[in-house]
């Protein structure tokens, strides 16, 4: 390193320390420091372990070398004499312990949280001392990879992305807010409404109504949210918008955020306006918790606060809680069956209910429940083998079906108008010249790890399966295209002997394929027996497929998959049947995060219930003018929901309905009804963005949980730890970084910025400089500047070079 240039005098502590033998021993708890004593039989070696003096006979493959105590918090784990996994584990371990939470593995931020709230790494003082500085200048932090992402987006005038990664409740959606305050703090526009505050009370609002409340995080974000903050050439921030894709609020399945506040923590002339003074009070329902209500008033009025920054009217608001409270009084009102002879009618349980829930939206009681039983079944159902193809599922419904899906509708519906309301604040018509886009997607989720023991349903496959394809963007971005990158410039890699780990790396390929590989022949059913690889087709279209066919069930789709990639095929590693009936497990992210998943109901929640539909259309026609105006508004002609009356600049709205289009043409429209394919979609459609901001215009910021929420104390857990560490592949990417050249220019910009530096002499020598190649100029003022030839390489276009040099030519 040229500016970290160690003195002969720390040189000699370090040869010294590592010729005493220190090593770490890893075993499933964690690692113990030890010294060497000397070698035992083939393979094992004798340890004294350094805590207790005990003598102990260890396999050779469970030791690695540790590294001097200088750098036991170092910032970037690339840096570490020995780059091994308990080496960068007890990095993160250290730093964590005294306070600081973020790290590097070469180009990617790691974070290990969850964060706490008064985290004093968060404060203004902090952001004001990164504002304006360059990547190399800054320790890691995620205002840091904020700021540089800014920098280099006014660099190249490009689009840049910061992609939030990790499990559930690891601290993505905290993180992606940081940054969010940052950029809005360091880089405001002059006389702009879109403050930090203002963007705070936008996340705010749309994280209340888009999360819910799981074993792994009470605030777990339920949406695919695509930020997009717009700069104009200046650097400052004119516009801001947010993509909400992917929702998956269902109000009959998971405690929604919102309508807890909501019934909680209203009172007054505003709870008796929404009828919630007559609810049944004491009678079950579905959609409330009635536990952990003591802090609803506050996130009420806090929310209510929010809405009043955001510009969202009082009308407005009301009409949102209108419709909130009356999925509030639906879940009171339930369904019954009434048969009249051989005819079955779904009735409310509770007339009372189903009235109070009319009125609040202005529409006939009549009205009401004809929307929401209507297409349930009014005779006995035939026979199940004897049906013919009902994509819908119609005829299997019932009445508490029906009604789920209705409230979907509606609380759907209510997260649009929120994502509407909020782009119409944050948006502005300004010219802009480039954005920073924010990734933040729900977290993978094993509900194991929170003491479940039943295995997870669909939606959390998707949520694995949205990671897993966000792994492989990290993978592509840090791991492959480094190498190829490398292969076109003719450069190569000091990698010994031993170091053949680069041919290794685990490729999150087969799992993606495993779960989305598109059919080659759509249509037709293979049977086992001619089963070849070209006819396989991803979990997620299997499961498609099975929704449309007659006679099929959770069970005939858990066949078909074990079929087509349980033993004896090469995926078997990835996914093996669990003894219990209807569960399977995937081994996602590289086998570290493995899932023990329960098909029960996964064929019918792969489709869109059609009644879901319902709520929309009854909204819009609603008696109360506010209700009919606002959901009109909301879908715009073009069916664009949160997108619809918000001014956008051009490349804003050329991005969203990029992504838009993704979804609703092609294969993507006719599944617009599966939710299953929808997740593929989307993911297409975001990975596709990404892809957009080219090579390296990608930043990755991983967070890591330190520890489980049931974990006794705050210490790390070292095991969790280490499943995330190599889920991510960090120690793959750091050791790719720190043997590789990854910061590179091309030549002519090389030599236009770096001539100056070079002696006249090169100058002046032999033929004139119009007839040398920019390579050969770039050459002769290498070899003249006299750098370290350990630390660059001369590609065929491009100078490669360790991050340290380019330091020393800037300097
Ligand atoms: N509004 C909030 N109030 C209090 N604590 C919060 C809030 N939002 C998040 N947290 C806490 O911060 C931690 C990180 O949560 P965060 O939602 O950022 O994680 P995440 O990685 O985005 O999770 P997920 O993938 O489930 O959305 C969690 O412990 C969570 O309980």
């Amino acid at each position: 390193m040229y500016l970290q240039a160690k003195s002969e005098e720390q040189l000699a502590c370090e040869k010294e320390w590592l010729q005493a033998g220190h090593m770490w021993l890893a075993h499933r708890g964690g690692f113990t420091a030890v010294v060497r004593e000397g070698d035992a039989d083939a393979g094992r070696a004798k340890v004294r372990v350094l805590q207790t003096g005990e003598v102990l006979t260890v396999d050779e493959d469970d030791l690695e070398k540790a590294n001097p105590p200088q750098l036991e918090r170092c910032e970037d784990i690339a840096s570490l004499r020995c780059l091994n996994e308990c080496g960068a584990l007890n990095v993160l371990r250290s730093r964590y312990a005294a306070g600081l939470p973020h790290a590097r593995a070469g180009h990617a931020l790691l974070v290990l949280g969850p964060p706490k709230r008064t985290s004093p790494v968060y404060t203004e003082k902090v952001a004001a001392m990164f504002r304006g500085c360059r990547a190399d200048d800054m320790p890691p932090h995620v205002f840091a990879a904020a700021q540089s992402a800014h920098r280099c987006m006014l660099a190249s005038r490009r689009d840049r992305a910061i992609v939030f990664l990790g499990r559930s409740g690891s601290g993505k959606t905290s993180a992606m807010r940081h940054c969010v305050w940052y950029l809005a703090s360091a880089y405001p526009a002059q006389g702009s409404k879109l403050t930090p505050e203002r963007l705070d009370a936008a996340f705010d609002v749309l994280n209340l109504f888009g999360s819910c409340r799981t074993g792994s995080n009470p605030y777990a974000t339920r949406f695919v949210s695509l930020a997009s903050l717009d700069f104009d050439g200046g650097g400052a921030l004119v516009s801001a918008s947010v993509q909400t894709l992917l929702p998956d609020l269902r109000p009959g399945h998971t405690l929604l955020r919102a309508l807890h506040t909501l019934y909680h923590g209203c009172d007054g002339r505003l709870r008796r306006e929404l009828l919630l003074d007559q609810a049944p009070v004491n009678a079950p329902n579905p959609f409330i918790s009635p536990s952990e209500k003591a802090d609803a008033p506050s996130e009420f009025s806090a929310l209510k606060e929010a809405l009043q920054l955001l510009n969202v009217n009082e009308q407005e608001q009301m009409a949102v809680w209108k419709v909130m409270a009356a999925i509030c009084h639906l879940g009171w009102a339930g369904a019954v069956k009434a048969t009249t002879g051989s005819v079955i009618k779904y009735q409310f349980a509770s007339a009372g209910c189903g009235q109070r829930a009319a009125r609040l939206l202005a529409v006939g009681a009549d009205d009401l429940a004809r929307a929401v039983f209507a297409t349930v079944p009014t005779s006995p159902q035939p026979n199940a083998n004897l049906r013919t193809p009902s994509p819908s599922n119609e005829k299997e419904m019932s009445g508490t079906e029906a009604l789920d899906a209705f409230v979907t509708g509606l609380y759907n519906e209510t997260f649009n108008m929120i994502a509407a309301l909020v782009n119409r604040s944050v948006s502005s018509s300004s010219r802009t010249s480039a954005s920073i886009l924010l990734l933040d997607a729900p977290g993978a989720d094993n509900p194991m790890c929170a003491g479940q023991q039943s295995g997870a349903p669909l939606s959390k496959l998707l949520s694995n399966y949205l990671q897993e394809r966000l792994q492989a963007v990290f993978h592509e971005a840090l791991l492959v295209a480094p190498r190829d990158r490398y292969a076109q410039e003719g450069i190569t890699l000091d990698i010994g002997a031993e170091e053949d780990w680069l041919s290794e790396t685990v490729n999150p390929g087969p799992m993606v394929e495993l779960l989305d590989k598109s059919p080659q022949n759509s249509i037709v059913r293979s049977s086992q027996a001619d089963l070849r690889e070209c006819d396989r087709r991803g979990l997620l279209w299997l499961l498609d497929e099975e929704s449309m066919y007659p006679g099929s069930s959770d069970d005939t789709f858990l066949e078909r998959v074990m079929t087509h990639y349980g033993a004896p095929n090469q995926t078997q590693y990835l996914i093996k049947k669990a003894p219990h009936a209807r569960q399977f497990v995937l081994q996602h992210l590289q086998g570290t995060n493995p899932v023990l998943y329960d098909v029960t109901g996964w064929v019918k929640a792969s489709r869109e219930n059609p009644v879901t539909k319902k709520a929309l259309t009854l909204l819009q026609e609603s008696q109360n003018e506010e209700l009919s105006r606002m959901w009109s508004w909301c879908r715009g002609a073009s069916g664009a929901s949160a997108w619809a009356g918000a001014p956008h600049d051009h490349s804003t709205l050329r991005r969203a309905s990029s992504i838009r289009r993704t979804l609703t043409t092609g294969t993507a429209g006719m599944k617009r009804r599966s939710t299953a394919l929808q997740a593929k979609f989307v993911a297409d459609g975001v990975v596709d963005t990404l892809r957009r901001c080219g090579a390296g215009g990608v930043q990755f910021v991983c967070c890591l949980l330190a520890n489980q929420p049931a974990d006794a104390n705050d210490d790390v857990n070292i095991p969790l730890l280490r499943s995330q560490f190599r889920g991510f592949q960090l120690l793959d990417a750091a050791r790719l970084y720190k043997q590789g050249f990854p910061e590179h220019m091309p030549l002519n910009e090389f030599a236009r910025r770096y001539r100056l530096l070079a002696t006249s002499e090169s100058e002046n020598e032999s033929a004139p400089q119009t007839t040398l190649s920019d390579r050969q100029i770039v050459d002769d003022m290498l070899l003249t500047l006299d750098l370290d030839v350990s630390s660059y390489r001369l590609g065929l276009t491009q100078v490669s070079g360790r991050l340290s040099l380019f330091i020393y030519l800037v300097s």
